[in-house]
């Protein structure tokens, strides 16, 4: 409930539409609720009397009410969608600035299938239910309002037929709207999971493939769906037993009705139009109730819906700017670790244990070892895709953390290990690292990531259409523009996260040559499994377990550490002397 309350500052802005839609509806309502006491009285002296002249202007009368109700119903629909939509759509924007602003592990806490689910379910739920509220809840219970006051006026005879039904009509519509918002709940829980192995299943569909694992990941999209079909069918089941046991209720009554209109039709009491129009408000009072309820649903259907939309919006972001970032205009680009501890998990083991060193500005370092020893990690601290646990990063002498996101960010270029790129033009790719980027510097940077010859391949070149994943693209020609899309930065630090290794060695060696040329002072951390890639690097880590197990030349290394000399010696073939 207090979750809803907080998203209703949203229809803010469209106040007036919200005003209208129930508005509207008033008029539409007044107009249903009119016609049965016209046909009551058209029956009662119209035809009673003879009254030709009498029933045509009531018979005109009613045609008047249904075409101005007509009106109020298109009115009503219009202003209560507007309003519903466009609160809807300034929700889904925040929520999408919000998860962009995301820290990593903010994403990681979420998981891209929930992510999703808010983004398209749960806004559509609420969207739904608002639009309900303005249009249905105010029809509802008007209707249901408007038939017993008519009835109490106008056959007083018949109300105790309303005073057993309406109570008994209350209580089902209470416990079954009550029921199927929690059960609505677990539908939505059951939705997070089948988004999330379907992003997974259509990210991997070419490993799925290849290993051909199509049945196995059929049978394990098969239960997450089997659960979300069983739980929505109990949600539906719980509505579409409402149905059938109100329109039992109203029934009784209109038969409890007529045989009490009978008896006092022939007491001489009442009319033989005021049972029809009874019989008519009985089921104007039981269609107000049922439109109540099913926005009563959709809103407790909403109430999760409203939670988890909240939710996002109200995560801190643990990764932000200080208040008052430090103004420097010109970062040199040196870089020093110092007693840095880091784990993803907060209460576990520390994954990177006591990381210190030091890379002056334009050196190269190299970062090798074993899969998982936290070579990726440690890079990822430099432009704050995650904070250490302790100890600090610091770029020029300053810790990192008192540069604005903006400074910092901006003066690393980060290629990541699986190439990234963007639906749209390569050009558009390019325009990503740098906005205002020229022809010529697309160019440069097109040449120095040795991406030129194979842009300049297809016929339209920059403008070349690059499909969702560049899955039109070979993994080295996604790697070279992920490069290239750095290198336009211009950036004082560069890192390349194991960027390099669908590119062939003649290619990589050029990359980093024209790297240097181009960018003599730019600090660079080049990240890989191979030692011909970071071989002339100024100095190279050596990462064990978490922890920087020597530092060095290759030389020195070769003669220091044990597990460089274990690579080396893999990878060339060519046993090592340790001194
Ligand atoms: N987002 C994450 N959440 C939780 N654990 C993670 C996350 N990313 C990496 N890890 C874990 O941290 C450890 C180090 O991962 P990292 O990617 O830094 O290794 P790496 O040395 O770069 O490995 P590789 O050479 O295979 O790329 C691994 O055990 C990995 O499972």
């Amino acid at each position: 409930m207090k979750s809803m309350q907080k998203l209703l500052k949203y229809i803010k802005p469209y106040t007036l539409f919200a005003f209208l839609g129930p508005f509207f509806m008033c008029i539409e309502v007044a107009m249903d609720l009119l016609q049965p006491t016209i046909m009551q009285m058209i029956i009662d002296i119209g035809i009673a009397n003879e009254d030709n002249a009498y029933v045509i202007k009531l018979g005109l009368l009613m045609l008047l009410s249904a075409v101005i109700g007509l009106i109020g119903g298109i009115g009503s629909s219009i202003y209560a969608t507007k309003a519903a939509v466009y609160f809807a759509s300034d929700i889904r924007r925040d929520v999408f600035r919000k998860t962009e602003s995301f820290s990593n592990q903010n994403t990681d806490a979420f998981g891209a299938g929930k992510l999703i689910t808010i983004v398209t379910n749960d806004l559509a739920s609420i969207q739904q239910a608002l639009m309900m509220t303005l249009r249905v809840f105010v029809r509802g219970p008007l209707l249901f309002i408007g038939s017993v006051v008519i009835v109490w006026l106008t056959a007083p005879e018949l109300f105790p037929v309303l005073l057993v039904t309406i109570p008994i009509l209350i209580v089902f519509i209470y416990y079954f709207s009550f029921k199927s918002g929690k059960l609505f709940a677990k539908v939505q829980k059951a939705m997070d999971q089948v988004n999330t192995k379907l992003q997974e299943t259509l990210a991997g569909i070419r490993v799925i493939k290849a290993f051909d694992r199509g049945d196995h990941e059929t049978e394990r999209f098969q239960s997450v769906n089997q659960a979300l079909t069983k739980r929505n069918l109990s949600a539906e089941q719980v509505i579409f037993t409402l149905m059938p046991i109100t329109m039992f209720v109203v029934n009784l009554g209109v038969v409890a009705g007529l045989w009490m209109g009978v008896i006092k039709v022939s007491e001489g009491t009442i009319q033989v139009g005021v049972i029809l129009a009874f019989i008519n408000y009985l089921n104007i009072m039981m269609n107000g109730l049922m439109s109540s309820s099913h926005v009563l649903m959709q809103i407790t259907r909403a109430f999760p819906s409203a939670g988890r939309i909240n939710q996002v919006l109200e995560t801190n972001i643990d990764i932000t700017g200080p208040d008052q970032p430090m103004t420097k205009s010109n970062i040199q680009g040196e870089v020093e670790f110092n007693q840095v501890h880091f784990s993803y998990h907060k209460n576990g083991e520390s994954l990177l244990k006591n990381i210190s060193f030091q890379a002056k500005a334009g050196e190269t370092i190299g970062i090798i070892g074993s899969t998982g020893s936290g070579k990726s990690t440690l890079v990822k601290l430099i432009p704050r895709l995650y904070d250490p646990d302790s100890g600090s990063v610091l770029i020029d002498g300053v810790d990192i953390k008192n540069y604005s996101l903006e400074d910092l960010r901006s003066a690393i270029g980060f290629v990541p290990q699986k190439a990234l790129l963007f639906t749209g033009s390569i050009e558009d790719n390019f325009r990503f690292g740098k906005d205002d980027a020229t022809i010529s510097e697309m160019e440069d940077a097109a040449e120095a990531a040795v991406a030129s010859e194979f842009i300049h391949r297809f016929d339209d070149g920059f403008s070349h259409s690059l499909s969702q994943g560049a899955t039109n693209l070979s993994g080295g020609q996604k790697q070279r523009l992920s490069i290239a899309r750095a290198f336009i930065r211009k950036p004082k630090i560069l890192i390349l996260d194991d960027s390099t290794s669908a590119v062939d060695a003649i290619s990589e060696s050029s990359v980093q040559r024209a790297l240097k040329q181009a960018h003599s002072n730019t600090t660079l951390f080049i990240i890989s499994s191979k030692i011909s890639s970071i071989i002339d690097a100024d100095r190279i880590i050596v990462m064990e377990d978490g922890e920087i197990e020597s530092i060095g030349t290759h030389g020195e290394l070769l003669t220091k550490s044990k597990v460089y000399q274990d690579i080396y010696a893999t990878q060339t073939g060519m046993k090592v002397k340790s001194r």
